[in-house]
C-alpha cells in the first residue's frame, strides 16, 4: 500500500495509542495540524483508520465578562460601598461604574433585593438592605468564577446553574461550537503496522539541484492529493464593487473613450445645472433633487465670457432660441452642492474644449436625497459621456446605447422610450432587460441642446449620456440589497462574486 511519509508516522503513533484525539497527535507527531489531518484523512480513505468527530456547544466570557471576572460585576462593587458606607448617592456611583455599567444599577440592585432607593430632594440615594448585608455567592456568580477558572464551559453544565440568556442579555459570556476529533487505528491498520513500515523521508519539493545533480533519481517524492480538502485561503483582491467599476473605465478605454475626472465631489450649480441650459426657476425637477452645502455655501463661477454666454443663453436664447426668458442670477449659479449627475462634467469638458470628432466618459460619485432601502441609495453612481462629431445624430445615440446595454450590462434586449431632460432635445430613457430582473431603467441620453453646447463653445452636435450602473452591478454581483456593494462585511467581501 502507498503511504505517504505523513500518513505512516501518523498510522505508527495510532498503532501505540490506539485512539487518539488530533491535538495529541500534533503533540506527538510534531507535524502541523492540517498535516494531521490530511494524514488522517489519507488513512481513513485506504481503511486504515477511522475519524470521528463531535461537535459541542460551549460557553465562554466576552471581553467584558472578563473584566467581571477581574474587577467583579457592577453589583458587588456597589454592594462592596454600599457594606462599608451604608448608603451612597447614586451620582456618585459614577466614580466606578462605567456609563453602561450605571444604568441598570438600580434595577439590579433591586431585583437582588440588596439595596432600597430613596428620593433626597434631586438626589437618589441608595441604601443597603439586610439582605444586601448578608449576600453571598449567587448562581451567576458561580458561573463567572467557573468560565473564569476554565476558558470553556460546556453549555450543558452552564444551563444547570443559570440560563444562557441571562449571561447574553449581559453581555458576560457567550456560546460558541468546538469540534473535537479524534482518530482511531482500524484492524486493517494495526496489521500493516505488525507487517512492519519502512520510514523514508519524501521530498515535497523538486529543487533546481535535485534536477541538476541527478539526485531525483534516488529520493522518494512526495505524492500529492489535490482533491484532499484543504483550509480555506482568502488572499488580498479589489473590493467587488471596485473591480465593476474598473470594468467598466477599462472597456470604454478599449472602445476608444477620453476619462474625464475631477477630484471633488462638490460643483457648483453653475456647471451642475446652468451651464446644462437647465433654468434657475425650473419647475421640473423631478429627474434630480439635489442636496445644498452648508459651509461653504458658494464656489466661484469660471470666466466672464463663458457665464455671459450661459446668462444670454438663459435670458434671451442662443441658436435661434428664445431662451427661457426670466433674469438669471449669478449668485444662485454659485451656490455649492454634491454632485447630483456626472452630465456636469460633460459640462465642463465642452467649456474645456474638445476634440472633434472626440468620444469622453466619466464615472461620477452622484448625490440625490432618496429613502434608504433596499433599491435606493442616496450617493450612487454614474456613467456619463458624449460623442461630439460633425455628422452625428439621434440614430448614432440609440446605436451607441445599446451597445453600451449589451456590452457593458450584457443585456440581451433594449427599449427606448422617449423622455424630457432641460439639456437634451430629443431625449430617451433607455431600459435593458435582464433575464432575471426583467426590465431595468438603465439610464438618460439625448442630444444635448444648441443653446447648451454653443453656449459652451461647441459648434458640433454632441450626443450624451447618463447611466445608472449601481443597479447594474447588484445584478452582477448577485445581490438584492444594494446597500451591499458598500458592506463590510467580510465574509461577503471573501466570496462574492468576481465579475470577469
Ligand atoms: N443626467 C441625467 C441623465 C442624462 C445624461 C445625459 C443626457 C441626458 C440625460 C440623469 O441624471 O438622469
Amino acid at each position: 500500500m502507498d503511504l505517504s511519509y505523513n500518513e505512516k508516522i501518523v498510522l505508527l503513533n495510532l498503532a501505540e495509542t490506539k485512539r487518539a484525539s488530533v491535538e495529541e497527535l500534533v503533540e506527538r507527531t510534531g507535524l502541523e495540524q492540517v498535516a494531521v489531518m490530511r494524514a488522517l484523512l489519507g488513512l481513513q480513505s485506504k481503511g486504515l483508520a477511522k475519524l470521528h468527530e463531535r461537535s459541542e456547544k460551549i460557553v465562554k466570557l466576552t471581553e467584558i465578562g472578563k473584566r467581571y471576572a477581574e474587577i467583579g460585576l457592577p453589583e458587588w462593587r456597589v454592594l462592596r460601598i454600599l457594606r462599608e458606607k451604608g448608603k451612597v448617592e447614586l451620582e456618585e456611583l459614577r466614580n466606578v461604574l462605567s456609563e453602561e455599567e450605571l444604568r441598570p444599577i438600580v434595577g439590579l440592585l433591586r431585583k437582588e433585593g440588596w439595596a432600597n432607593v430613596r428620593k433626597e430632594g434631586e438626589k437618589l440615594i441608595l441604601e443597603i438592605t439586610e439582605k444586601g448585608l448578608e449576600a453571598g455567592e449567587r448562581p451567576i456568580d458561580r458561573v463567572l468564577r467557573l468560565l473564569a477558572e476554565r476558558g470553556t464551559v460546556p453549555l450543558r453544565e452552564i444551563e444547570t446553574i443559570v440560563k444562557i440568556g441571562e449571561l447574553k442579555r449581559r453581555k458576560i459570556a457567550e456560546e460558541d461550537v468546538i469540534t473535537e476529533r479524534w482518530a482511531e487505528i482500524t484492524s486493517k491498520g494495526e496489521e500493516l503496522v505488525r507487517k512492519g513500515i519502512e520510514l523514508r523521508r519524501e521530498v515535497s519539493l523538486l529543487t533546481p539541484e535535485l534536477i541538476s545533480s541527478g539526485k531525483w533519481r534516488e529520493v522518494t517524492l512526495k505524492r500529492f492529493d489535490i482533491k484532499a480538502p484543504v483550509r480555506r485561503v482568502y488572499p488580498g483582491k479589489k473590493q467587488p464593487y471596485r473591480a465593476f467599476l474598473d470594468k467598466i473605465r477599462r472597456k470604454l478605454i478599449e472602445m476608444g473613450f477620453i476619462e474625464m475626472t475631477v477630484d471633488s465631489l462638490i460643483e457648483t450649480q453653475f456647471w451642475n445645472f446652468d451651464a446644462l441650459f437647465q433654468p434657475q426657476n425650473h419647475p421640473a425637477r423631478e429627474w434630480t433633487d439635489t442636496y445644498q452645502l452648508k459651509y461653504p455655501k458658494v464656489g466661484h463661477l469660471p470666466e466672464k465670457e463663458l457665464v455671459e454666454r450661459v446668462k444670454t443663453a438663459h435670458e434671451r436664447g442662443l441658436a435661434g432660441s428664445r431662451g427661457w426668458g426670466y433674469v438669471w442670477s449669478p449668485e444662485r449659479a454659485m451656490l455649492l452642492m454634491p454632485r447630483a449627475h456626472g452630465t456636469a462634467l460633460s459640462g465642463r469638458q465642452l467649456a474645456k474644449g474638445v476634440e472633434i470628432p472626440g468620444k469622453y466618459f466619466t464615472i461620477q460619485r452622484v448625490f440625490r436625497p432618496d429613502v434608504l432601502d433596499r433599491t435606493h441609495l442616496i450617493e450612487f453612481n454614474q456613467v456619463d459621456g458624449f460623442v461630439v462629431g460633425e455628422d452625428l445624430n439621434f440614430r448614432h445615440l440609440l446605436g451607441i446605447l445599446k451597445r453600451f446595454a449589451i456590452e457593458i450590462a450584457g443585456a440581451k434586449k433594449v427599449k427606448f422610450l422617449p423622455d424630457y431632460y432641460p439639456f437634451t432635445e430629443p431625449s430617451v430613457q433607455m431600459s435593458a432587460y435582464h433575464p432575471e430582473l426583467g426590465w431595468v431603467e438603465f439610464g438618460g441620453a439625448g442630444v444635448f441642446r444648441e443653446e447648451m453646447t454653443k453656449a459652451l463653445g461647441i459648434d458640433a452636435p454632441v450626443i450624451a449620456w447618463g447611466i445608472g450602473i449601481d443597479r447594474l452591478a447588484m445584478f452582477k454581483l448577485g445581490i438584492d440589497d444594494i446597500r451591499y456593494l458598500f458592506s463590510y462585511d467580510l465574509k461577503w467581501l471573501r466570496e462574492a462574486r468576481v465579475i470577469l
